[in-house]
């Protein structure tokens, strides 16, 4: 089964006149395990197709399958509860600033998981062995503000990891990170795809990251213009 598969995904912003074409016919697949990029200039669609994946931009035409759960055909199927499989089989990345600055690494990963029903210690539980995996066993005390932008960045992906999503969505991981920095986030991703089995879909401008990548989806003008496997030629 497929982590993820879209089919002829076309979203348009608003209606007459006003109407923004976004995204036309993508179609693409992504395994469990697989690590992709999407990469494509400033207004080509790829964050669209992110949030569509994401359950949170209502695509206008085609279809969305999320580990087997098709949620949208022709808008969103009706009846689904959508912001429980968004808790329960997403997991979402951003940039590195988006930790909630009153709350120290620990909790940021024990919230993730306490929204979605988990106890208290089973949550403190899981946040430790995840932070210590992602090298912050020292750090789980500490405010965001005390952090580096890779270790702010590691706590977010132990944020995202904390429910075990079969799909987690970055929208430029790597972007606020220097190279070093980002080339680590970029090892740790790869390495949690393969352990975990997650699908991992990147939207990046980072040409540098482009190498770590399984498959590279480029997107120009809203459509899925090439598709390349192991960096290619990037
Ligand atoms: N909520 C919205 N309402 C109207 N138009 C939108 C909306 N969101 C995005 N768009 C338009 O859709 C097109 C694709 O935008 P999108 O944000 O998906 O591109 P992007 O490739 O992620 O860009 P960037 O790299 O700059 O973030 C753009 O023309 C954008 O202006």
């Amino acid at each position: 089964m497929y982590a993820v598969e879209v089919e002829n995904l076309t979203k348009i912003y608003g209606t007459g006149e006003t109407a923004v074409r976004a995204l036309t016919d993508a179609s693409f697949r992504v395994s469990p395990g697989e690590l992709v990029a999407i990469l494509g200039p400033s207004g080509s669609g790829k964050t669209t197709l992110l949030t569509s994946i994401g359950l949170v931009t209502e695509p206008t035409h085609g279809r969305v399958v999320i580990d087997g759960i098709t949620v949208a055909d022709e808008g969103w199927l009706p009846g689904l509860d959508l912001k429980r499989i968004r808790r329960e089989r997403l997991g979402f990345i951003f940039q590195a600033h988006n930790l909630i600055p009153f709350l120290t690494a620990l909790e940021n990963v024990m919230v993730a998981m306490e929204i979605n029903g988990v106890g208290r210690k089973e949550a403190k539980q899981r946040g430790l062995d995840l932070l210590g995996e992602l090298g912050l066993a020292e750090r789980a005390g500490h405010y965001p503000s005390h952090l580096s932008g890779g270790q702010s960045q590691r706590v977010a992906i132990a944020r995202a990891l904390a429910n075990r999503p079969r799909v987690i969505l970055a929208d430029e991981p790597t972007a606020a990170l220097d190279t070093e920095n980002g080339s680590n986030v970029m090892a740790l991703l790869k390495r949690l795809a393969v352990e975990n089995h997650s699908a991992i879909m990147v939207v990046t401008h980072d040409h540098r990251m482009v190498h770590g990548f399984d498959r590279i989806l480029d997107v120009s003008d809203g459509r899925i213009v090439g598709e390349r496997r192991n960096g290619g030629t990037a």
